[in-house]
């Protein structure tokens, strides 16, 4: 069987696609949501409980691994996999995002950044070919661009400058990265809510040749019309053959309406955040459980799911495990609110293999509004 990193579309319904992203560490179907696991752990999770929710690839931080426990040592034990237990595919972000939103101090240049870590102020430095060097000592199945992510709102001149800067550096990252059987590297197409300049950067990566490209620059703030309007001026021009990731996002709803636009893989730390602060997302929207109402609430949080909290227990139960701060409250919801998210990822794409996805869309979106049950 040919390892041969490839993404094959089974079935489209409108902009939509489903297929099957083909990897040296095996096989994922599209689209796909891929848990956060930021430092070599999807937070709260153990791999079998994340193996149990459906999940096919997860995705690991570049700038925390670095800091933490260090690459090369990673490397040492036998790669990210290994370390972290994980025999699927492992898609790393490059570093870049997360020095803006975490890095102490930092210093940008036309070259890189230099910052301290937020960890214990050491100095550090990234550039296209140290993250792309850090994603392959980590052994990531998919490597990302080392880019910059501009805050918005911003002029227009200066998202320019940004995803010129990005561009240079995805072309750099290009030259860094060591091609493999069954890996692959994933340009980022920057250009904030900018039509000229998503075209321009589409057009710049696709003048390199990635195995995919992501959507970054958006999930910053710019709201969901704004990410929507962007994302329909943006995947229209994006090879057709080739997968779609949109970083950072996001809500179920976010989800639906971006696979609906052409995009087909995802990430966002929100249904693990949300299972570490009592809030639970089901078919009919999402409820913070620490909520007095749920005090003697017996039923499970949703009647359509087979995770361990709604099979073994009951809302009443977690409402408990919060207010008593007890571990095993973020370790359930946790679980609960990825294995939704598989759901919700596995229904759309029947929908799309059926041709019946906006019918599925509006069901979605009327149960979410008709509230708990
Ligand atoms: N390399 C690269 N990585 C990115 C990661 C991103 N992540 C986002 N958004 C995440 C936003 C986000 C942050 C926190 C929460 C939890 C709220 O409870 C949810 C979403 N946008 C992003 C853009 C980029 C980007 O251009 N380039
Ligand atoms: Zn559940």
């Amino acid at each position: 069987m040919s390892s041969t990193f490839r993404w094959i579309c089974e079935s489209t319904d409108g902009l939509a696609r489903a297929g099957t992203l083909h990897t040296a560490h095996g096989p994922v179907q599209t689209p796909t949501f891929m848990p956060v696991g930021t430092a070599g752990t999807v937070k709260a999770m153990t791999m079998d409980a994340v193996r149990s929710t459906g999940a096919g690839i997860v995705l690991g931080n570049t700038y925390h691994l670095m800091l933490r426990p260090g690459a090369e040592r990673v490397k040492q034990l036998g790669g990210l996999h290994k370390f972290m237990d994980w025999s699927g595919p492992i898609l790393t972000d490059s570093g870049g995002f997360q020095v803006m939103s975490l890095g102490a101090l930092r210093k940008l240049d036309q070259d890189g950044v230099t910052f301290q870590s937020h960890i214990d102020g050491s100095k550090h430095r990234l550039d296209p070919q140290r993250s792309t060097d850090i994603q392959h000592a980590l052994d990531a199945t998919i490597t990302m661009c080392f880019d910059e992510c501009p805050a918005l709102p911003a002029a227009p001149e200066a998202i320019a400058a940004s995803m010129r800067m990005s561009m240079r550096w995805a072309a750099r990252s290009r030259e860094a990265f060591i091609q493999r059987e069954g890996y692959g590297q994933f340009g980022i197409v920057q250009g904030g809510t900018e039509p000229e300049l998503r075209a321009e950067s589409v057009k710049a990566l696709t003048d390199i040749g990635f195995e995919g490209y992501a959507i970054g620059g958006l999930a910053v703030g710019e709201g969901q019309e704004l990410m929507f309007s962007t994302l329909d001026v943006t995947t229209p021009l994006m090879p057709n053959d080739k997968p779609r990731y949109l970083m950072g996002v996001g809500t179920p709803d976010d989800l639906l309406g971006s696979v609906m636009r052409g995009v087909d893989m995802f990430d966002c730390v929100m249904p693990t955040r949300a299972g570490r602060t009592a809030r639970a997302y089901t078919e009919r929207g999402h409820i913070n459980l620490r909520n007095a109402r749920f005090a003697l609430d017996a039923r499970p949080l949703s009647p359509h799911c087979d995770c361990l909290a709604c099979t073994r227990h009951s809302r009443a139960y977690l409402h408990h495990l919060f207010r008593a701060d007890e571990i095993l409250g973020p370790m359930l919801l946790t679980w609960h609110n990825l294995a939704y998210y598989q759901r919700l990822m596995r229904g759309i794409r029947a929908a799309i293999v059926d041709g019946t996805l906006s019918a599925h869309a509006e069901h979605l979106r009327a149960e979410w509004q008709a509230g708990d049950w």
